[in-house]
């Protein structure tokens, strides 16, 4: 089964890393496929543009194996629609190879607004990165679209192409990119929040504002 983790990887952090590795370990996926947003459909301009991101998150992804980085929306125009990079995967892999989209529980939460939202689950199933002790909320039209499809065992997806819900237990760590993106701009660090080769290639390029310059040279310290 492969794993699908679409973002705005606006930078790449921990939270996403975390998340992927701890999916696949649960589900058993033969591989995670992140996949950088050229146009986030439901959020404004990013704060780096489309190639930028996927470079960040090509280098954060480097050296795990089962972790790929999948280009493909940063070639689309228009929105980055998930039903439209579904459409495009089944086409490469064909109907019946399990595919599973990773979500965060606040983006599932949003789900009945995205774009062909009732035919998403022809095409994948679902697993919801769940904190825990957290008793998920699903408001009607969420179950409206998930109707009997919920299951705990890991086994049913593996058993069908798509259709499936799960919630996954994960360690929650409380990143977000927009909290990264503010410590850069307030010049503070963001580091151990995200991969230190992510953090020195953001410093290189200058992105996301500007970090002050150390006082002290630290020999051995970056
Ligand atoms: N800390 C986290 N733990 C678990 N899942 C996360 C975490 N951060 C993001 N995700 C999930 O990863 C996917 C991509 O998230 P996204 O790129 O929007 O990151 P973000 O940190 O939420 O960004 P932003 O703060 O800019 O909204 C979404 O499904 C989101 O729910
Ligand atoms: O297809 C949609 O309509 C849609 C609407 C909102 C979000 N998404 C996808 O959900 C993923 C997480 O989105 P975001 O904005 O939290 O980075 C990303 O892959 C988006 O393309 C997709």
């Amino acid at each position: 089964m492969i794993g699908l983790l679409g973002g705005t990887f606006d930078p790449i952090h921990y939270g996403h890393l975390r998340v992927a590795l701890e999916m696949r370990e649960a589900l058993g996926l033969d591989e995670v496929r992140f996949l950088p947003c050229g146009e986030p459909p439901h959020r404004g301009r990013p704060g780096a543009d489309a190639k930028t991101r996927a470079a960040l998150t090509a280098i954060a992804l480097a050296g795990e194996p089962g972790f790929v980085l999948d280009r493909r929306e940063l070639t689309r125009d228009g929105p980055s629609y998930t039903y439209d990079t579904l459409r495009s995967l089944r086409e490469e892999y064909g109907e019946q190879r399990p595919f599973c989209l990773i979500v965060g529980a606040d983006a599932f939460a949003g789900l009945p607004s995205w774009h062909r939202a009732g035919d998403l689950l022809g095409l994948t199933h679902i697993a919801v990165a769940r904190r825990p002790g957290e008793t998920p909320v699903i408001a009607p039209p969420l179950a409206a679209l998930l109707g009997d499809r919920l299951t705990e065992n890991p086994a049913d997806l593996s058993a069908a192409p798509a259709g499936r819900v799960i919630w996954v237990e994960v360690t929650q760590l409380a990143i977000s990119a927009t909290a990264i993106r503010e410590r850069l701009r307030q010049g503070r660090s963001p580091r151990f929040l995200m991969p230190d080769a992510v953090l020195d290639a953001i410093r290189k390029q200058g992105l996301y504002g500007r970090e002050p310059q150390r006082a002290l040279t630290d020999p051995g310290v970056t």
